[in-house]
């Protein structure tokens, strides 16, 4: 659907963005994630045929940018930050110009707008001036004019900055329902709303792309280390020389203190973990009732019932070595123990920090820098720069 080739644009001395490359597929919604001045508003206007690039070449659904935008630009629907809205024209007044603007055929005109109207919640404000519209109805207005002639990929820049939590939902829940139907391209600062709507998510830093895939593969993949965190009613140390023994464990942290009651219970149960069992005596867990509270098998161990009420609970990371998965292996070590596990959750990064940790300095260095060679080509590709695509 969308092919983006070595583009870079290089404003008078400063790089807007640096060989970037990537493409979208027919369907899938795209969030495009980063820092203030990283790129995303270059980027986009590049691929709407706002701004021509200095160097590289986009595509979409096979017509060049470059070589034929008109055919380009009619796949595209753009809501920039701000939206080209006329505020003195009424709704359907607006939307009436755009739709002549667009070349929508006179006799399609009038269901293709009704049909927007209806799909983005404008019935009944035909007549309003668009001055008088709150700014969630403006952002409409604005999805409406980038929707009104069918396009294929819709690319908005911020659509629910500057907007009241409920508006945002709002719009959210619109941009989903675009999105059973087109291709989206989505910029934004907020983290929750790729989360929310996304099934793929492009980081830029510094004019480069950093970073492409699923929100969920981005935390797997930038994780150093696979880790879980639990919740277990137990003796502690029992608990902790348990999922240290098990293969594959690299380090077990105590996350939170237990009461202090339950130390000498633990210190005594760890000592009959350490024991070898008595010649003949049973298994622990082996030969109980479905469903009964363990008995340990002898000695200090008495002092702890698993399960029974007074037990403490122990909070612990567990890390694994070579990011193995190792919840089954702890669910199957603690059954043996027979202290319960009362939450277990792996902890992967957020994309709050996967964000961070690709965005901050340190991260990149600075590439923003421009030879004086590229200066004098980006002066010479800047004289035809700025498209007016409606021209
Ligand atoms: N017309 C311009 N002339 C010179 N430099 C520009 C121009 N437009 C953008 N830039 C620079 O290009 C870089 C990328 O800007 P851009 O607006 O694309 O970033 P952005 O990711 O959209 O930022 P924001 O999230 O703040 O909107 C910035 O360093 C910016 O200062």
């Amino acid at each position: 659907m969308l092919e983006v080739k070595q583009v870079s644009k290089l404003y008078e001395n400063q790089r807007g963005v640096h060989s970037i490359e990537f493409s979208m597929s027919r369907g899938e919604v795209v969030g495009f994630l980063g820092p203030n001045g990283a790129g995303k508003t270059t980027t986009m206007r590049m691929i709407t045929g706002y701004l021509n690039p200095t160097h590289g070449s986009i595509t979409i659904d096979g017509f060049s940018m470059a070589e034929n935008a008109k055919k380009a630009r009619q796949k595209i629907g753009y809501l920039p930050e701000t939206p080209p809205l006329y505020p003195e024209m009424s709704v359907e007044a607006y939307l009436q110009f755009i739709a002549d603007l667009r070349g929508i055929p006179v006799k399609e005109q009038k269901r293709r707008i009704g049909e927007v109207i209806e799909r983005l919640g404008l019935q009944g404000r035909e007549r309003q001036v668009i001055r008088g519209l709150s700014k969630g109805y403006k952002q409409r207005m604005g999805l409406a004019q980038a929707i009104l002639h069918n396009p294929d990929l819709l690319v908005l820049d911020e659509p629910t900055s500057g907007l009241d939590p409920k508006q945002i939902i709002e719009i959210r829940q619109l941009i989903r329902e675009l999105g059973e139907n087109h291709t989206v391209l989505l910029s934004t600062h907020i983290l929750p709303e790729i989360n929310a709507l996304c099934n793929r998510v492009l980081i830029i830093n510094q004019g480069r792309i950093v970073m492409d895939g699923h929100p969920d593969q981005l935390a797997n993949t930038m994780g150093e280390t696979f880790e879980v965190s639990l919740e277990v009613k137990g003796p502690r140390e029992a608990i902790l020389a348990g999922l240290r023994g098990l293969p594959q464990v690299a380090s077990v942290t105590p996350l939170a203190d237990e009461p202090a009651a339950a130390g000498a219970a633990a210190a005594a149960h760890t000592a009959a973990l350490t024991q070898q069992p008595e010649p003949g005596a049973p298994e622990p867990g082996v030969g109980e009732q479905h469903g009964q509270a363990a008995e340990p098998a002898a000695g200090p161990a008495d002092t702890f019932t698993a399960g029974g009420d007074s037990s403490p609970t122990v909070k612990v990371l567990v890390s694994a070595q070579d990011r193995a998965d190792i919840r089954e292996a702890i669910f199957y070590r603690m059954a043996e123990l027979r202290y319960p596990i009362l939450a277990m959750k792996k902890e992967s990064m957020s994309l709050e920090d996967i964000f961070l940790k690709l965005t901050t300095d340190e991260a990149l260095g600075d590439v923003r820098d421009v030879s004086s060679e590229e200066v004098a080509s980006a002066s010479e590709q800047n004289a035809s720069k700025e498209v007016n695509p409606d021209a």
